[in-house]
């Protein structure tokens, strides 16, 4: 795809299902309509992650927000359309963004972002942000099926009450609750939930929400208005994943009720190696078996190089 000097774009055709866009033709896009956020506007969005900076939210997360805020629109005239055939008895549906990707490329921290943006602009909307880490077994499950070492990997998690959740929500049932995961005890929650009340928007972050596979009849893709893939080459993932996991060591490990309460005493060489190890073993393996092979099922792919600048966009045409 070109940009031409008078904004029109160019086509060219090739068999990729993607459009595929660098940083550079991204930003454009935001540019081609004016939007009414202005620097002091996105600021606040820049307090839960100090490593964010604005160009990236302005290069990459507004042109995304401008996208997807055409998509709902369109959703909603198609909403319409269903409560005029069905008599007007439909109950309003939340739109459904996912976002998948390995652990440590940011998922969180994307999803954080475009629930800012689409909360605020260009209407105050509700936008609740669910992480499938909920819907994992408990560790005492994961511990009884020897599953510990396959935490992440789509057998870890009870996938049936994640498609329960999804349909509840679809059906426009008020209420429904979502289990919540502590990475301090690295367990569910008992008797805890989150609770989402039809919100206009719903963003699910997490590893395997792109994943079709075990003969199911139903994914979690079936529920889903918009799917996005965070994508990185693997030797930054190892690297974010270390270096997040030396933060935590300084910070979460040191609290006594934490899991992990005996990696706080490791060297920092130490903590390197266990962080090495638990990449190789598990979330990189993970990574390769089940994560990476779902990433063209989405609708656009982010990927990301150093730094955590998204460096191509691709959306699927
Ligand atoms: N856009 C970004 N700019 C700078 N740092 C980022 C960005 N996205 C993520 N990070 C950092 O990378 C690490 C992993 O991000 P996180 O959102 O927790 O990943 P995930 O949810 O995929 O496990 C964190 O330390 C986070 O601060
Ligand atoms: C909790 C996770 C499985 C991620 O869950 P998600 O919200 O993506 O479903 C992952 O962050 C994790 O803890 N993996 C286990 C290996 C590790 O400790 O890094």
């Amino acid at each position: 795809m070109t940009i031409n000097a008078d904004n029109t774009m160019t086509f060219t055709s090739n068999l990729s299902p993607f459009l595929t866009f660098d940083r550079q033709q991204w930003a454009e896009l935001r540019k081609s309509v004016p939007l009414k956020l202005t620097e002091q506007d996105l600021k606040p969005l820049l307090g839960f992650n100090e490593d964010l900076s604005l160009d990236e939210v302005s290069t990459i997360y507004l042109p995304l927000a401008r996208l997807i805020n055409y998509y709902i629109e369109e959703n909603l005239r198609r909403q319409a359309v269903l409560n005029r055939f069905l008599g007007g008895k439909n109950p309003k549906v939340p739109y459904i963004i996912s976002i998948a990707g390995s652990v440590a490329v940011g998922k969180s921290t994307s999803a954080r972002i475009l629930q800012s943006l689409l909360s605020n602009w260009p209407d105050t909307r509700k936008v609740d942000l669910i992480t499938t880490d909920g819907f994992l077994h408990p560790l005492n499950v994961l511990q009884q099926k020897n599953l510990l070492q396959k935490k992440g990997f789509p057998i870890s998690y009870d996938t049936p009450k994640l498609i329960k959740f999804l349909a509840d929500i679809k059906s426009g049932k008020p209420n429904v609750q979502a289990p919540i995961y502590s990475h301090l005890t690295y367990d569910i929650i008992p008797d805890q939930f989150d609770v989402v009340n039809q919100p206009d928007i719903l963003i699910l972050e997490g590893l395997n929400v792109l994943q079709a596979g075990n003969h199911a009849k139903t994914f979690v893709s079936d529920f889903v208005d918009f799917s996005i893939y965070v994508d990185a080459d693997e030797n930054l993932l190892q690297e974010w994943y270390i270096r997040r996991f030396l933060k935590f060591r300084q910070s979460a490990f040191n609290d006594p009720n934490s899991y992990f309460k005996h990696y706080a005493s490791l060297s920092e060489q130490e903590a390197i190696a266990v962080a090495t190890k638990i990449w190789q073993t598990i979330n990189g393996l993970n990574l390769k078996q089940n994560i990476l092979p779902t990433r063209e099922r989405a609708n656009l792919i982010l990927t990301k190089g150093a730094d955590h600048a998204v460096q191509w966009v691709k959306l699927k045409k």
